[in-house]
């Protein structure tokens, strides 16, 4: 890191309620538990637990979530209904999300609303959860395909309720860096409201939309595990973290060696394996197999490394295989007590090349040790 950024991001992690929305996934209560646990100990401020008006089973868990506590708030997701919060305040979490869709497509058709009934049902809804004493999120659902004016009004109506902060929900992933960061400086500019983004991938942004976000002002990220969440998922939080401190220079305070066992635990859970080459937690993010990358990153690990493996629980991993150069040949060989020069293995880089070609892939270290062997004893071989 260079100069650093004094700005603080706000993490709220909603794993355990759009994560668990991607269409298949369950966690079970302990699962949602040792989630819980876990997001504490890494850091997050605020977990999105659940929904209550589900019905007792998932606000039982809710509840045993919000009585661990963490030191993280805790909060429950809920749409603009009194019912429905009421019964999130029961829990005894600190904090509820009010949600209600803001895009003139939502209201018509799915909410059959007009904009002004869904100003004053946001509003009774807000002042309801305040009188309760909760911090209170409310969230404009589809805020992205909503009328820009529209949208400030609604805002500044929630504001006046109480409410603590705007959460705008790109809920189908339409956005592009540039827009997000455009309209969220614009909201923030004309509201002063506390601004959270929350960003679907459907277009494989969400990532860099948040980190827009925050450039234009959001002081909120919503983020998951390994982006876990409806359809393409949302913003991944180590993807977030990371970008954040390399891209904006600012310190995102979390536990980052955590990353790895976190996304571990999470994929475990939820039945959904991260991908090797997964941003951040992929377990080959740092697994170099081209000649050009194990010499460089040999000679100086930032050559092509942003960051350190061990940074978020990984290690680097040098690969043997089609596209090996010598260097790595050495370096293997060297961990085994065998040491050789440049110069001395480049026919062995010749059956190396030839036997992970005809097996399409790259070689394991015993294999690799079993084919120098075997090249030794051939050299020896041909001197008798
Ligand atoms: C983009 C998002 O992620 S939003 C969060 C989505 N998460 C979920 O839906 C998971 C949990 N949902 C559920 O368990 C159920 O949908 C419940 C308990 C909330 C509601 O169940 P049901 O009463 O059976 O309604 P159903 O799911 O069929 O339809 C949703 C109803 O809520 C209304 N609604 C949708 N969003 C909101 C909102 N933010 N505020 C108020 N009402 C809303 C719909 O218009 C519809 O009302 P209608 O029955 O009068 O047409
Ligand atoms: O967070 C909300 O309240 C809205 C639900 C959501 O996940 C979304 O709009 O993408």
């Amino acid at each position: 890191m260079t100069e650093g950024n004094s700005k603080k991001v706000v993490w709220v992690d909603t794993t355990l309620r759009d994560g668990e929305q991607t269409a298949g996934i369950v966690f079970a209560r302990e699962e949602k538990i040792m989630i819980a646990k876990l997001l504490d100990e890494l850091g997050v401020d605020q977990i999105e637990v659940g929904i209550p008006a589900m019905g007792e089973e998932e606000a039982e868990t809710v509840c045993e979530i919000a009585r661990l506590g963490l030191k993280a708030s805790v909060m429950a997701w809920n749409r603009a209904v009194i019912e429905d919060i009421a019964k999130s305040i029961k829990c005894g979490v600190d904090a509820v999300a009010i949600s209600i869709a803001v895009s003139d497509l939502h209201i018509e058709y799915k909410l059959r609303s007009t904009r002004e009934k869904v100003i004053e049902q946001m509003v009774k809804a807000v002042e309801f959860a305040k009188k309760e004493g909760m911090y209170v999120s409310v969230n404009g659902e589809d805020a992205s395909r909503a009328d820009f004016d529209y949208l400030v009004q609604f805002i500044m109506a929630a504001k006046e309720a109480g409410a603590d902060r705007f959460r705008y929900c790109d809920t189908v992933g339409i956005l592009d860096p540039i827009t997000t960061y455009e309209i969220i400086k614009k909201l923030k500019e004309q509201t002063s409201m506390d601004i959270e983004i929350h960003a679907h991938n459907d277009l494989g942004m969400a990532t860099a939309n948040t980190v827009a976000a925050i450039m234009g002002g959001a002081t909120h990220a919503s983020v998951s595990v390994n982006g876990l969440g409806e359809r393409a998922g949302n913003a991944a939080l180590e993807e977030v973290a990371m970008a954040v401190k390399y891209t904006l220079k600012i310190d995102h305070g979390l536990k980052q060696e955590m990353f790895k066992e976190i996304s571990d635990y999470v994929a475990k859970a939820s039945g959904r394996p991260v991908p090797s080459w997964k941003p951040i937690v992929g377990e080959n993010i740092f697994a170099h197999e081209s000649g050009i990358h194990v010499d460089g990153a040999l000679k100086h690990p930032k050559t092509y490394e942003i960051f350190s493996p061990e940074e978020v629980g990984l290690q680097r991993k040098i690969i043997i295989g089609k596209h090996s150069g010598t260097a790595a040949l050495v370096y293997v060989l060297e961990k085994y007590g065998i040491k050789v020069g440049k110069d001395d293995v480049r026919d062995l880089l010749t059956k190396v090349r030839k036997a992970s070609i005809s097996m399409k892939r790259a070689l394991s270290e015993k294999e690799f040790l079993f084919l120098y062997h075997q090249w030794i004893a051939e050299k020896e071989q041909a001197k008798r």
